[in-house]
């Protein structure tokens, strides 16, 4: 099964747009693992487990795991994944972004080693960089767009005055995304929820594309906002939520809290749509 075909299946079974964030932080794990890396799987897992049939995606952002040489347990988790949520597709968050050459050794890491169904990267280098992951029909590719963080402004916002229209280089990214570079119909975009004026500009460029949207919870991002802004009939959404739920208790009730906060976060989604 595609990529796409997951996420609709799994937004259409769990009535979602919410992805879950995996940023595992030992110092910010419940008493008894605090502070101690080799609980990382462990505390993932639980995650996993208790929102399951709540998110329509899940996200582990592999520097959370590779900074503590915890790739070993990354592969765990994906594999616990796999048996205890099929249903649920899984975005490698690396933002890989190479010369072709080593872009095609990136995405065996993304694709064959932890078998992720779709990854997250920079467009900077250009299409070459892109290519290798294309090579894996049905994989997914978000692409860098118009980030969450204040600093996005730096250089998404910048004008090209040598193009067409003098589009901004965010908006120049998506008409990419959206035309020429899709050529399997593989790519989707990365929009941050603290920027729905921008979402609805990615949106206009790029009616049909998934739209990967970060920034609501801990970032501050208005969901409601995001939804209008970004959803679209033919056009789905996934809105990630990552330290707001992994964080929402710092007790032994962890598990349950974070099931609580990603139930309330799709309750918020779901009514904006109406
Ligand atoms: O690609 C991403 O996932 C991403 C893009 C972006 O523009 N902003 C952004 O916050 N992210 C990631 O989304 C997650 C947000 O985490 P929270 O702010 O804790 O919800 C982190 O893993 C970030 O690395």
């Amino acid at each position: 099964m595609t990529f796409l075909d997951m996420l609709r299946n799994a937004a259409t079974q769990n009535n979602s747009m919410l992805c879950v964030g995996l940023d595992p932080e030992p110092t910010r794990f419940p008493t008894g693992m605090r502070g101690d890396p080799h609980k990382i799987y462990d505390f993932c897992a639980a995650i996993v487990d208790s929102t399951a049939d709540v998110a329509c995606a899940f996200k582990p952002q592999i520097a959370y795991f590779a900074a503590h040489g915890a790739e070993d347990q990354l592969e765990r988790l994906m594999q616990h994944m796999r048996c205890n949520a099929p249903q649920v597709p899984v975005i490698l968050d690396a933002k890989r972004g190479d010369i072709g050459s080593t872009a095609e050794q990136y995405a065996k890491e993304a694709f064959e080693r932890y078998g992720a169904d779709a990854v997250t990267l920079s467009p900077f280098m250009g299409f070459d960089s892109i290519e290798p992951y294309l090579a894996y029909h049905g994989k997914g590719a978000f692409l860098l767009c118009r980030t969450s963080n204040p600093g996005g402004d730096d250089l998404q916002n910048q004008r090209l005055a040598s193009i067409e229209g003098q589009p901004l280089l965010y908006e120049h990214v998506a008409r990419l995304a959206q035309g020429p570079w899709n050529r399997n119909g593989q790519l989707g975009l990365v929009v941050g929820a603290t920027y729905p004026q921008e979402i609805e500009r990615v949106r206009s460029i790029a009616p049909t594309l998934p739209l990967l949207i970060p920034g609501v919870g801990a970032q501050g991002g208005d969901a409601v906002a995001t939804v209008r802004a970004g959803r679209r009939t033919n056009g789905p959404i996934i809105v990630n939520s990552s330290r707001a739920i992994l964080y929402a208790s710092g007790g032994d009730d962890f598990a349950a809290a974070a099931r609580h906060e990603a139930l309330r976060t799709r309750a918020v989604l779901q009514a904006a749509c109406g």
